[in-house]
């Protein structure tokens, strides 16, 4: 079998395709491995996701930037061997945010090169609005996953909304240009979150486990999705 990269943007649902596909136990182990930045070592951080909004009623909402510390080196084996399961597949999830470090730290070496040969899936979700009341939650909550304890009330934001539903379709059409020639899978995120079985059972060749997440959003996003879109008319 081969390995397995999924090709994702933030709140695409890919956490759930990715935690059902470790939980099968022959998929990889698909985490986020690229994702702390050359320049900081650290993950992307609120204000990096609103880089271009100068909105001080957006700004004056999020933390200051963390300059971190430089990253010095990038050890490929480390993550071959946390991303492989014991049958020998290897699995990561990427970003497209995180792709410019990627290339940077491969080199002209390609993927394949380095993690053998590759099985491309991209998750997509189609409203990008609902991805953005999501990604704009999250920034300011950094609730990432169910379960997760938000560290502070979410305020709504015209101006963030419409800048993450840009960047988001931004970044997910990034990847459809990448993917092409590639033959990537695409899983669409509000059909694979009705019924993740069929979808797992295609990538993993086995029976997909019960789902170990939640949805997150509830009432409030649904709200902030219709004021945005009364508000964009
Ligand atoms: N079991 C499940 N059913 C439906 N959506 C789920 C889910 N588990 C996670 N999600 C949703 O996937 C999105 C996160 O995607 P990612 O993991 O790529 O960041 C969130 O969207 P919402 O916040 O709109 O609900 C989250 O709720
Ligand atoms: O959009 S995601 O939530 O899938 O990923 C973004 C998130 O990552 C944190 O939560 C993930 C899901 O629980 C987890 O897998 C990851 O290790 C966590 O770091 O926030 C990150 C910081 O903004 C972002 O880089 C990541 O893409």
């Amino acid at each position: 079998m081969s390995g397995l990269i999924v090709c994702a943007t933030q709140r695409s649902g890919s956490t759930l395709l990715c935690e059902l596909l470790k939980a099968t136990g022959v998929a990889g182990v698909p985490n986020e491995y690229f994702q702390h930045f050359k320049d900081s070592g650290i993950a992307d951080q609120p204000r990096q996701y609103l880089a271009g909004v100068s909105d001080p009623s957006v700004l004056g909402l999020l933390p200051p930037l963390d300059p971190g510390v430089p990253e010095t080196s990038f050890d490929f084996e480390a993550v071959r061997r946390a991303g492989t399961t014991p049958n020998g597949v290897f699995a990561a999830k990427i970003m497209w945010s995180h792709t410019p470090d990627l290339w940077v730290r491969l080199g002209e070496r390609s993927l394949e090169d380095v993690f053998g040969p590759l099985r491309y899936v991209q998750v997509v979700r189609r409203d990008k609005v609902a991805q953005a009341v999501s990604l704009w939650t999250a920034i300011q909550t950094q609730a990432w996953r169910s379960g997760d304890s938000p560290v502070a009330e979410p305020v709504y934001s015209f101006a963030a909304i419409k800048h993450l539903t840009e960047w988001l379709a931004a970044g997910e059409r990034g990847w459809t240009e990448w993917l092409r020639g590639r033959s990537p899978d695409v899983v669409v995120y509000e059909d694979f979150a009705r019924d993740p079985g069929p979808t797992i059972e295609i990538l993993a060749g086995v029976k997909a486990p019960p789902s170990p997440l939640l949805r997150q959003s509830g009432s409030r996003s649904s709200a902030w999705a219709a004021r945005f879109a009364s508000e964009a008319a």
